[in-house]
């Protein structure tokens, strides 16, 4: 058997694995998944040797996790021919995927703080692979990668220059390596050069983000210095007016590591509704009469909608609006519900195409009007394409 790379992607609320062969980066060997991780009914999903569905210990963490899949899957684990990380924060350290060894570890673990629900997960990941398979390649490849492209008046913010030049404080842009996928696999069903697409795709999963390409290429993205900004998230705020941090400290007497720890865990839809930050049990509680469920799905979609609609300045027309992640790729209503927000353009949606999740290509528009499509993102795959890369070139991190 070919020698595989095993791809890791650990998200806020899930992991999503996939053991991959060179020759075949669009159908793995193996693909799991690990969700609702932290909340009451984990799960771990295990398509190949074994097929397996395994619920894990309420509130199970990615830790748990990790090793779970690690026992269920150790007899396919050998003659791994490196091991490819998702990792969010890549700062202005590494603009580019890297084949890790200590000091690039070490590295990484100063990011932490910059993407909380993320990196130190990541870095779980990796301490975890380094422990059961020591000699084996490790690559990290970056969510803020993609973003790099973007222009100097777009990624940095109207703050003192000094923060920047001294602190690295800017917008970064997060999911790029799925904006990556997204916008390749777009061009591909559009028949066009990548270069020659203009498009809005928005990522929304348990972390949401939009993005506008353009030619191709990033120009701006919601994210910004953390995986905080922009659009309303399952537990993340998205923006805020950063006067609130002192305006709670002074009414309620938050300090600020409070005011942290809410907005990236109580906060989004979650905060709203007080049911859950996942989209699923919110649309089940509002079909069940629920109105706080509609009153956080409401401000998620308004939210969706204004950020697009902003990006939407950046570009010179628009080839497709794109729906990816978790909440993208299938909740249809909530599609619909978004792009109704959005006025100054008149979408019309096929409701079929829509349930359905779009036509062979992806259409979920009718015929003649603003082109709207759902593409599945595949972060697994753009990572194996990475590990495969960077072990054949083998240049290390220095
Ligand atoms: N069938 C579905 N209908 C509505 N929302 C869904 C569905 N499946 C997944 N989701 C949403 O997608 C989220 C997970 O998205 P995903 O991109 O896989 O996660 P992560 O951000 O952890 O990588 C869930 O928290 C849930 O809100
Ligand atoms: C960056 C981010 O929010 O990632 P995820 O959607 O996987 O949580
Ligand atoms: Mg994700």
């Amino acid at each position: 058997m070919a020698e595989p790379v095993l791809v890791i992607n650990c998200g806020s609320s899930s992991i999503k694995f996939g053991l991959f062969a060179r020759a075949e980066l669009d159908t793995p060997m193996l693909t799991a998944l690990a969700e609702r991780l932290g909340e009451e009914f984990p799960h771990l999903i295990i398509h190949g040797d074994p097929e397996l569905r395994k619920d894990l210990p309420a509130g199970a963490d990615h830790r748990t996790a990790l090793q779970a899949f690690m026992d269920a899957a150790a007899h396919v684990l050998h003659d791994l021919q490196g091991i490819g990380h998702r990792v969010v924060h890549g700062g202005e350290l590494f603009h580019d995927s890297v084949l890790l060894n200590d000091n690039a570890i070490e590295q990484l673990e100063s990011l932490s703080s910059l993407a909380p629900l993320h990196n130190p997960r990541n870095l779980l990941g990796i301490r975890l692979t380094h422990e059961l398979f020591p000699d084996t390649p490790q690559v990290a490849v970056f969510d803020t990668s993609f973003h790099q492209t973007m222009d100097p008046q777009v990624y940095l913010y109207a703050v003192p220059y000094q923060w920047y030049e001294q602190s690295d404080v800017r917008r970064y842009g997060f999911h790029g390596t799925s904006y990556r996928y997204v916008a390749a696999e777009t061009a591909r069903r559009l028949q066009k050069p990548l270069s020659d697409c203009n498009l809005l795709i928005t990522h929304l999963g348990n972390g949401c983000s939009a993005c506008a390409i353009r030619a191709g290429r990033s120009v701006d993205t919601s994210m910004g210095l953390t995986p905080m900004d922009g659009l309303v998230m399952g537990s993340r705020s998205g923006s805020v007016d950063p006067g609130l941090a002192d305006h709670m400290h002074r009414h309620d007497g938050l300090d600020y590591q409070q005011v942290m720890t809410d907005l990236n865990q109580h906060s989004g839809l979650l905060g709203l509704s007080g049911i859950s930050n996942d989209m699923r049990s919110l649309l089940e509680a509002e079909a069940a009469g629920h109105t706080e469920a509609s009153r956080a799905i409401n401000v998620f979609c308004f939210r969706a909608a204004r950020e697009l609609a902003a990006l939407s300045c950046s570009l010179p027309s628009i080839d497709a609006v794109v729906f990816t992640g978790g909440i993208g790729e299938h909740a249809a209503v909530i599609r619909q519900r978004i792009l109704a927000q959005w006025r100054s353009i008149r979408f019309c949606l096929s409701d079929d195409l829509n349930a359905r999740h779009g036509d062979d290509n992806g259409r979920i528009s009718l015929p003649g009007t603003p082109l709207v499509m759902v593409v599945p993102t595949h972060e697994e795959s753009m990572i194996a394409q990475d590990t495969f890369r960077l072990i054949s070139t083998g240049a290390r991190y220095e």
